[in-house]
């Protein structure tokens, strides 16, 4: 069945338009619209309670938006949801790892779940963890590994279906400096490779000039562009306090 297609299925990256989301009488997300492009890394920057985790679960499917359009790589998420989701790599907040199994027993189990077929599947975990320069490392059992080597190892597995859509919620929780660093850089090195990155935070240090900015407020989008251009003269933290701050 063919179907024409909308101005959100034209963006070959991510696109949202006018989504809504309530929790009974609570409004999480009011009118949420924007487009992220292939090759961009774009932060979406909320205070807690902003609206993140509920966006991120509208994308992902876990909720569904009563109305507004989703499309991912080009597929509308509501009528072509497996093309879409297939487009689709994600880290959750939450690692979701099993500590006794190896990186690759871990990855190989993914597969499985993803239906990659069986005969492909060594490769592409290869693959994937040379993107991440975790091949090295296939062999040991997840608990044997740091949070930093932990996470990259979740960032290689979201990729091994090859997604042109990946979505990071709050993915260096619990990581210390150096392994937020190298995080932060590895994934900008991913969109500088193509993919079409969205990742949710509430801190400015991750975000840098050249990034576009989405910022998100009380279920609102407050402001979006490119990161230098939208802070101008000020450090983003300050500028980002006075976007969110409420009056006393
Ligand atoms: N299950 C729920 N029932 C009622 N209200 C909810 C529910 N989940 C979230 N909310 C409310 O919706 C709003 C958006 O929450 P959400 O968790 O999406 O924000 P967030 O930006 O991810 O925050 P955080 O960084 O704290 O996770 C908040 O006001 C929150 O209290």
């Amino acid at each position: 069945m063919s179907h024409t297609r909308s101005p959100a299925e034209a963006n070959p990256g991510l696109a949202v338009r006018e989504l809504n989301f309530h929790y009974g009488a609570k409004t999480a997300l009011d009118s949420v619209s924007f487009d992220v492009e292939p090759g961009t890394f774009c932060a979406l920057l909320g205070p807690n309670g902003a609206g993140k985790s509920t966006l991120v679960s509208l994308l992902t499917r876990l909720l569904v938006a009563p109305d507004g359009e989703i499309s991912v790589a080009g597929y509308d998420l509501r009528r072509t949801p497996r093309k879409a989701l297939a487009k689709l790599g994600v880290v959750f907040q939450q690692p979701a790892l099993d500590m006794g199994l190896t990186v690759r027993q871990n990855m190989t189990y993914f597969a499985a779940l993803h239906g990659l077929p069986r005969s492909a599947v060594p490769t592409r975990i290869d693959a994937a963890l040379d993107r991440l320069n975790m091949r090295e490392r296939a062999g040991e059992r997840v608990r044997d590994l740091n949070g930093g080597h932990r996470r990259r190892m979740e960032l290689a597995r979201a990729l091994m279906h090859d997604p042109t859509v990946l979505l990071l919620d709050e993915p260096t929780v619990g990581l210390d400096a150096a392994a937020r660093q190298s995080i932060t850089d590895h994934v900008h090195d991913l969109a500088a490779q193509g993919l079409c990155i969205l990742w949710a935070t509430h801190l400015t240090d991750e975000v840098r000039d050249d990034d576009q900015l989405l910022v998100l407020h009380r279920g609102q989008i407050l402001a979006r562009g490119q990161t230098g251009d939208l802070r101008g003269d000020h450090t983003l933290s300050n500028w980002f306090l006075s976007q969110t701050e409420v009056p006393a």
